[in-house]
């Protein structure tokens, strides 16, 4: 018989041996010992999409990780919202001349069109620059250089961006529930629990390591599906498929019986650093989109989820805009 890892595991020899591990407290387990179990080494294709934090291992990691935390804070992070703000401004602006007001359009906000390429062009610029602020800082740093002056130029930006610019100027609802009505990061959480962009994480022992009560040799993969804890049943309940916001109004940790089973940023030392990143850009790019426009998915969308690296509409994402 099959070994198994947990309550639902099963075992099999692909390219290498690997274990899909189902059970939430062991995955817990796996991730939090970051060191033992390092991710599967890269391949010509992850080496091309990811570089630098997320491919290093034990001490390098942990240097890289430490140095760079600062930058994610999100206090910090609030420093980039003129900069969100721009790239927005500029989304919105190539979108308005392609409708005036009280007319409507329609956007395939997935594909590749040459606006969709002129977006994520100014995304990577705007990358690119938050990444030079901090490399910057990171230098100053490391040399000891960060003076008090460069401190307290960081509190006055923040003194004046810290109102919560999402919720107050933009009037979005960002983390409180009016009138039971889902909030946009219950929406967010919904979103990221039935469509996780990493459906799957990998981890691998690099020498003989146990894990629950199995003990496995050097070399084996270990798959976590978080895609599949996302949608079962036994965890969510009967509506484990269906949209349904509200399961987060008492926060992630009550939604689920089991605690551990919504992971969509991984989980442990190496969780996704950019994960505030994210929520914040996505709650400031909605909120200027819905001051400018309603929006409804056209009757050409056809749902077709796929991994392609990363989980996406096969087909596209068309929305048809009414420019308010
Ligand atoms: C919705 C958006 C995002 C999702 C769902 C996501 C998801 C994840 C997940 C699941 C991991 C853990 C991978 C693992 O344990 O093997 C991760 C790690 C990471 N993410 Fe994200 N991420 C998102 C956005 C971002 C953004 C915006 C940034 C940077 C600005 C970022 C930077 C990183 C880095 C550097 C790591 C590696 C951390 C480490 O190894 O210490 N992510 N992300």
């Amino acid at each position: 018989m099959a070994p198994t890892i947990g309550s639902n595991s099963i075992i099999w020899f692909g390219p290498r041996p690997a274990v899909l591990c189902m059970d939430p407290e062991i995955i817990r387990e796996v991730m939090s010992k970051s060191y033992v179990f390092q991710r599967p080494p890269s391949t010509p294709l992850t080496k091309l999409l990811a570089q630098g934090l997320s491919t290093y291992e034990t001490d390098k990691w942990a240097k890289h990780r430490r140095l760079i935390n600062p930058a994610f804070h999100l206090q910090k992070l609030k420093l980039m919202l003129p900069a969100f703000y721009l790239s927005c401004c500029d989304m919105l602006s190539k979108w308005d001349k392609i409708v005036s007001v009280g007319g409507s359009c329609e956007v395939d906000v997935f594909f590749p069109t040459r606006l969709n390429k002129r977006m994520t062009e100014i995304a990577k610029e705007v990358q690119s620059s938050i990444l030079g602020i901090i490399n910057k800082r990171m230098k100053a740093i490391e040399a000891g250089e960060a003076s008090n002056e460069d401190l307290l130029r960081d509190n006055v930006v923040l003194a004046r961006v810290d109102n919560d610019l999402i919720e107050q100027a933009f009037g979005l609802a960002g983390a409180r529930q009016r009138g039971g009505s889902p909030s946009v990061t219950m929406i967010f959480h919904e979103v990221l629990r039935l469509y996780p962009p990493i459906a799957t994480l990998g981890r691998m022992t690099q020498k003989e390591s146990s894990i629950g009560k199995v003990m496995l040799p050097a070399g084996v993969e270990i798959i976590m599906p978080v895609i599949l804890l996302h949608h079962d049943r036994q965890i969510w309940g009967d509506d484990a498929k269906d949209f349904n916001p509200q399961r987060f109004s008492e926060g992630v940790s009550k939604a689920a019986n089991d605690q551990l089973a919504y992971f969509p940023f991984g989980w442990g030392p190496r969780i996704c650093i950019g994960q505030n990143f994210a929520m914040l850009e996505a709650k400031m790019a909605l909120a200027m989109i819905l001051q400018n426009y309603s929006f409804d998915l056209s009757p050409s969308y056809t749902h077709a989820p796929q991994t392609v690296v990363t989980l996406q509409p096969q087909h596209g994402a068309q929305l048809v805009l009414h420019k308010l």
